[in-house]
């Protein structure tokens, strides 16, 4: 409390302490607790999920995760059902293994799990979540972003898809009619409009900050390039690596510490031409010269239309015919650079968006930093180019 009071304005003399409530929010307890990263593990059903995060619950790599599973998975040895039943309430038990983790098996989206995992803070410095496979991760990875509840506790890292090369495409080609009908159950106000039909395998690739491309070992080099151009025609911007039983190279930058929802920098704009390989869903970037300082709430206008409106402000002298009418975004983000010199960072999944300061990054003699304002777009009926989001854009901000 004395902190708190030399931290004030005011003289100390003059605070009346029984006006003090004994829990300022803000407190020092509060912030002495690091909110902990979280990493979203999506996939297709058998993907192979639960063996990556057995593969981490097993190998000697020195830090403290908390592991929650699926119930959904192989009968490996450490995965088992913990979650029990205590007079009619269910109650997450959690595991401790070998290697400093803790873990539990659940169902449903694991919130619970969490919430009785945040009862162990301090035990565990990262959580590992796995989805079931017919979730949608973009209904989950909103929850991270409030303010109260588990957003404050928590923040999401990112979003790790793991791809079963084998099935994949098959997958994108033709959704199955239970998981149109799942899609559907957990999104009714979300409408796919015409056009190709989304499969579940969409949702979990254009969401996705990482792909872990799985089980090469049953595919041939071929096939695995064919898989591979599919899924970056779909998220051209996600880092992609491939594995045989979920067992990547290394685990920090590839599962965990992603920074994906804070460092933008090094989003990869290398293959931002526009493709056709996918007929449901593909990634454009707006690419634009910093714009000026007092036009941030333009682009948050321009956000709100185009992400909660799904309609591409038409600027003056547009030609309609090539006007996306008909679009969703599922995953956006961007940078945008100011006239002032400074940033900001804009997240997005589905309608869910912020726009926050950006950390200064180090400069780098040899790679001079960006100076351009990025916005890439995941999502289905964006059209054949880029020209009328980027038309459209710069007619807010300018
Ligand atoms: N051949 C081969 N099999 C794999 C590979 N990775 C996983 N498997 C097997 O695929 C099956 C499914 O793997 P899981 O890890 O349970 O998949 P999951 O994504 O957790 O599945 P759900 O929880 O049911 O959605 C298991 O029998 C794994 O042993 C791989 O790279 N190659
Ligand atoms: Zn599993």
């Amino acid at each position: 409390m004395s902190a708190d009071f030399e931290d004030d304005d005011a003289p100390p003399e003059l605070v009346d302490v029984s006006a003090i409530p004994s829990e300022q929010p803000g407190s020092i307890e509060e912030e002495s607790q690091p909110r902990v990263p979280i990493t979203l593990v999506t996939g297709y059903l058998g993907a192979g999920k639960t063996t990556l995060l057995n593969y981490i619950l097993t190998e000697k790599h020195g830090k403290k995760i908390a592991v929650i599973m699926n119930e959904f998975g192989d009968s490996s040895d450490i995965e088992k059902p913990l979650t029990v039943n205590q007079g009619g309430q269910e109650v997450t038990e959690w595991m401790e293994v070998g290697n400093g983790c803790i873990c539990c098996s659940v169902k449903d989206t694991g919130v619970m799990a969490l919430e009785s995992l945040m009862e162990r803070r301090g035990t565990f410095d990262y959580i590992l979540l796995e989805t079931t496979g017919l979730a949608d991760p973009g209904n989950i990875a909103p929850v991270f972003w409030m303010d109260e509840g588990l957003g404050s506790s928590i923040y999401l890292d990112g979003i790790v898809t793991l791809v079963d090369a084998k099935n994949i495409v098959h997958l994108l080609d033709e959704p199955t009619p239970e998981e149109k009908a799942s899609s559907h159950n957990e999104d009714d106000e979300h409408d796919h409009g015409s056009g190709p039909v989304l499969s579940m395998a969409h949702m979990q690739v254009s969401h996705a900050d990482v792909i872990i491309l799985n089980k090469a070992d049953l595919v041939t080099a071929e096939e695995l390039e064919a898989v591979r151009d599919r899924i970056s025609a779909i998220n051209s911007v996600a880092k992609i690596h491939v594995t045989d039983h979920s067992r990547t190279p290394k685990i920090e930058g590839v599962v965990l510490d992603l920074h994906a929802y804070d460092h933008l920098d090094d989003l990869d704009f290398s293959k931002k031409g526009h493709s056709h390989i996918d007929p449901a869903i593909s990634t454009i970037a707006v690419v634009t010269p910093p714009i000026p300082a007092d036009k941030v709430p333009q682009v948050d206008s321009w956000l709100q239309s185009v992400l909660w409106e799904s309609t591409l402000p038409e600027p003056a002298n547009s030609s309609p015919e090539s006007h996306p009418t008909n679009f969703e975004i599922h995953r956006l983000k961007g940078i945008l650079r100011l006239e002032d010199g400074t940033s900001r960072i804009i997240q997005a999944v589905r309608d869910v968006f912020e726009i926050r300061d950006s950390e200064p990054t180090e400069t780098d003699d040899d790679k001079p930093s960006p100076v351009q304002c990025k916005i890439v777009l995941i999502g289905r009926g964006l059209g054949p180019t880029v020209d009328p989001w980027k038309d459209s854009f710069e007619s807010f901000v300018r």
